[in-house]
């Protein structure tokens, strides 16, 4: 997988408090700076959940005639949904979801011999979005851009290249399936690969890039007063997230306010990225997400992060855009987003949006 990722924050360098990760573990009380009031997760404003009404993102079984349709409804309604028969063979989740234990299973120190520096973004840290609220999170991640080698190699002398092995497979796995929801998706509004050109140029998967990220939300003391991951939408076109047996992910719908996405064991989850809403000419909808904690069990999850090469400019299909507007938003390479996202976070799709006449 080319690193294009690798440089998209040079000279972008944020100041996250990597250093003061604490031993999870080890605390008995939440600190206070980990105590999250709703006020402070309050910059996508987000109401208060009304009473559940029990309904959930769909459980879209790929190998059912209708699926295409039932993909492009749920990018519609909920920019997200579960996934069963994706081909991806469970040994291989079973192997991510052990390299991801084992991982954050290792002492704080040996972790953060692999510290994503402040201008990167590989490696061990806090996540990139903390820098923008005044708590914070329960949870600690690894992002993987490139190859693992340099950085898995310090985390585990003996064993890397094993390591190596499974995220090159996994990854392999996820490249594909990203890519066939994609066209999915597309084919239910109508679009083929003839209307994209960067799509259509490329043969195989070329324009395309991604990056890995763990997550590790530890066993926490008080969790109603704790926060894992603060409310946010990923940039990218497609998110595929692999979480273990333990529930904790939340999509925000305004008719429903915050929804748990329960964990059934094999399936996947997938959210529509800032990318794809732009793409869509914003029909299908960036999901907001957060992800809570709780005192029993620890939480794992793994998202790969799909999104297009740094060179390629994403805009609004054409043939998704009326004759007699403009399209809704500006074009927009992933590393330009990334960047803007990376300073302006929540309002990072309004400030690329057309404002339209009245
Ligand atoms: C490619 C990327 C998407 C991401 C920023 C990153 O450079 C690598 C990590 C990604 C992640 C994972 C956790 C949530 C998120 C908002 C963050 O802070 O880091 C996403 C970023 C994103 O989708 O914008
Ligand atoms: O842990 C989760 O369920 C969510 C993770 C997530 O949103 C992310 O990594 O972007
Ligand atoms: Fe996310």
């Amino acid at each position: 997988m080319p690193a294009m990722l690798t440089d998209v924050f040079r000279g972008h360098p944020i100041h996250l408090p990597h250093s003061h990760i604490p031993d999870f573990t080890s605390l008995r009380e939440l600190p206070d700076s980990y105590k999250w009031t709703p006020k402070d997760d309050l910059l996508f404003s987000a109401a208060p959940s009304p009473p559940a009404t029990g309904e959930n993102i769909p459980l879209i079984d790929l190998d059912h005639p209708d699926a295409t349709n039932q993909i492009g409804h749920a990018c519609r309604t909920w920019g997200a949904f579960q996934i069963s028969n994706h081909g991806v063979p469970l040994g291989l989740l079973q192997d991510i979801e052990f390299l991801t234990g084992s991982l954050f299973g290792l002492p704080v120190q040996r972790k953060l011999k692999s510290a994503r520096s402040e201008t990167g973004v590989s490696g061990y840290g806090v996540a990139r979005i903390a820098s923008f609220f005044n708590k914070q999170m329960w949870s600690e991640g690894f992002t993987i851009t490139g190859s693992p080698l340099n950085n898995f190699r310090k985390l585990w002398p003996q064993h890397h290249l094993n390591y190596c092995d499974i995220v090159e497979e996994y990854e392999e796995h996820m490249k594909k399936l990203a890519s066939k929801l994609m066209w999915l998706a597309l084919n239910s509004l109508g679009v083929s690969e003839e209307d994209i050109e960067w799509a259509s140029l490329s043969s195989d998967l070329n324009w395309a890039q991604a990056a890995l990220q763990l997550n590790h939300y530890p066993v926490c003391p008080e969790p109603d007063r704790a926060m894992g991951l603060a409310a946010h939408t990923d940039s990218t076109l497609l998110t595929i997230l692999y979480q273990n047996n333990t529930a904790g992910l939340q999509v925000f719908r305004d008719d429903l306010g915050w929804v748990t996405v329960p964990p059934f064991p094999g399936s996947l989850v997938v959210n529509v990225g800032d990318l794809f809403h732009i793409l869509s000419n914003g029909l299908f909808k960036s999901v907001l997400h957060r992800a809570r904690v709780n005192q029993t069990r620890a939480r794992l999850s793994v998202a790969f992060l799909w999104g297009p090469q740094s060179d390629i400019k994403i805009s609004p299909v054409p043939k998704l855009v009326s004759p007699v507007e403009s399209p809704l938003y500006q074009s927009v390479t992933w590393k330009e987003y990334l960047r803007t996202k990376a300073t302006h976070f929540n309002k990072a799709l309004s400030m690329i949006r057309n404002h339209r006449e009245e």
